[in-house]
């Protein structure tokens, strides 16, 4: 049992129109890092998920006709809530996905840093004042709520995922319907215990977990009451939503694969360039969508970077999320240590060298040894597929067109990395490079504040910042005539 200040926040049922739901059908959560069952959660029907998006649309009519303020208001006191709740929203958030206490904290306030966001921008949602076409016509332009929205998130980010939707969605008036991965679906209900507690009125937010992502999905996709789809995962599922969305024309929001190039110059800062690998490579074990999945290192300082990458890596310390010092937590599950193997297998079979790491950690389970490839070439699965673990594979260059040329070889677009001290070059790379967030000298670029999201097969939109807001609103204009 996890050892909570408030034990309420562990909440294993939905939540449909305010009300609390079990239904006899549930599906058992479990922790990664020690195979123990967390709790048995209800598993959500598709005929519950069609009375959810009901009571959403219902719900939302009235919650767009609050004022920005006043949603603003709520969405506030949500954002503190979480805040003085977040350590026990950490323990559930590591229970369940397994990440080290200290990064599911920074998870949780950086999910929280997108309510507190949003619940300002609620008040700026402005339209415009357009000079007529005629001289007795007059335009204005407004911006409405598109209504229900649906919501599918991963298991990698169980809580800020959510957040980074959900809270755009009720700033503006939409009323939201949230299906979590079956892996993680502990942090969202907790979330909504929470919610609740703020005065989301009922039937604004709702949380429907499900061991059946197919079946929810396409009720999803295809219930006309929804009015937009927002979407986190692979790109292969966005496909899929993509058709089940074409027949009712759905507003999307998709936040993709991605396969990150890491680009080291000979003029960089090396020690800072390690440290920027680290970050982007290791955070949540390499789960994530936008960190280095392929690290090109100039061939100048490619031994001297490779030696300094080895010696960092060497003070990661694996093992239970819950324990001081940790700073690696196991994979997900098998499938994503098996994959990591058949890269590290793939890559080997075609010249790469393992330089460290290379195989499951002593520890069992899902914990593998973060590691280093080194003699990497294009012709390998590490340059086309994203390996979403703790595998860093290094490819030598010699010249930036070169390396430009190979970062852009892939049909992703979300985060790229380079580091560099050359002004002029700084410019080139980051104008060449085909993705949606660039990172210069950085390896985190994470933040509220920023427009989110990926080009090519890495998504629709843009989550975060002022920009955020747009994919949830249409924008109408009315045109007064007989004005003169
Ligand atoms: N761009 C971004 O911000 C992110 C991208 N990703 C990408 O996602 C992949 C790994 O994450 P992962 O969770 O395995 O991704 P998936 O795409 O497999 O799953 C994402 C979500 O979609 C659900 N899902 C799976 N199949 C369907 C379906 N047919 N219809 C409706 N929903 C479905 C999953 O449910 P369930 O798990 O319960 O089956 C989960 O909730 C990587 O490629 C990673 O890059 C991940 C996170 C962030
Ligand atoms: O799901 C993910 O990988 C996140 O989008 C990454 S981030 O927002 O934490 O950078």
């Amino acid at each position: 049992m996890l050892d909570l200040n408030d034990p309420s926040l562990l909440e294993p049922r939905a939540y449909i129109n305010g009300e609390w739901i079990s239904n006899g059908a549930t599906f058992a959560v479990t922790n990664p890092a020690t195979g123990t069952k967390i709790a048995d959660v209800t598993d959500v029907s598709v005929a519950e998920t069609a009375a959810a998006i009901d009571h959403a649309h219902k719900a939302q009519k009235d919650w767009a006709a609050w004022t920005g303020k006043e949603r603003g208001a709520v969405l506030r006191r949500w954002y503190d809530l979480i805040v003085e709740n977040a350590d026990d929203l950490a323990a559930i958030l590591t229970a369940e996905m397994g990440k080290p206490l200290p990064e599911a904290k920074g998870e949780i306030l950086y999910g929280a840093s997108f309510i507190e966001w949003f619940a300002e921008e609620a008040k700026r949602i402005y339209g415009d004042v357009i000079p007529g076409h005629q001289r007795d016509k007059r335009i204005v332009v407004i911006k409405q709520p598109v209504g229900v929205v649906g919501s599918i998130t991963p298991w990698n980010f169980p809580n800020a995922m959510i957040a980074r939707k959900v809270a755009p969605a009720l700033a503006v008036g939409c009323s939201f319907v949230a299906r979590p991965a079956e892996l993680t679906p502990l942090s969202a209900t907790a979330m909504a215990v929470l919610g609740e507690r703020a005065g989301i009125p009922a039937g604004v937010l709702n949380i429907i977990p499900s061991s059946r992502s197919a079946e929810i999905g396409q009720e999803l996709c295809a219930n006309p009451k929804v009015a937009k789809i927002t979407f986190t995962g692979s790109t292969r599922v966005g496909k899929i939503l993509m058709q089940q969305c074409s027949d009712t024309i759905k507003k999307m929001s998709l936040e993709l694969g991605g396969n990150a190039p890491f680009i080291v110059f000979d003029d960089a800062d090396l020690d800072a360039a390690v440290d920027g690998a680290m970050i982007s490579k290791f955070r949540n074990n390499g789960q994530t969508c936008v960190c280095a999945n392929r690290i090109y290192v100039q061939s100048g300082v490619y031994d001297a970077f490779a030696e300094k990458l080895q010696a960092a890596i060497g003070k990661l310390a694996l093992g239970d999320g819950t324990e001081d010092g940790v700073t690696t937590g196991p994979l997900i599950n098998d499938a994503a240590v098996r994959k990591v193997e058949d890269h590290i297998a793939d890559a080997t079979s075609k010249g790469a060298t393992v330089a460290l790491g290379g195989q499951r950690s002593e520890l069992g389970g899902t914990f593998f040894e973060p590691t280093v490839l080194t003699d990497v070439t294009t012709d390998m699965a590490v340059a086309r597929e994203e390996t979403f673990g703790p595998l860093a594979p290094l490819f030598r260059f010699e010249t930036e067109a070169d390396v430009i040329a190979m970062a852009n070889d892939t049909e992703f677009g979300l985060a790229g990395y380079f580091y560099s001290t050359k002004m002029n070059r700084i410019w080139r790379v980051a104008e060449a490079l085909e993705t949606g967030i660039v990172g210069i000298n950085t390896g985190l670029i994470s933040t509220e504040v920023a427009p989110f999201g990926g080009v090519k097969q890495s998504g629709l939109g843009r989550e975060g910042s002022k920009y955020g807001v747009e994919d949830f609103l249409e924008l109408k204009y009315m045109c007064f005539g007989e004005v003169s």
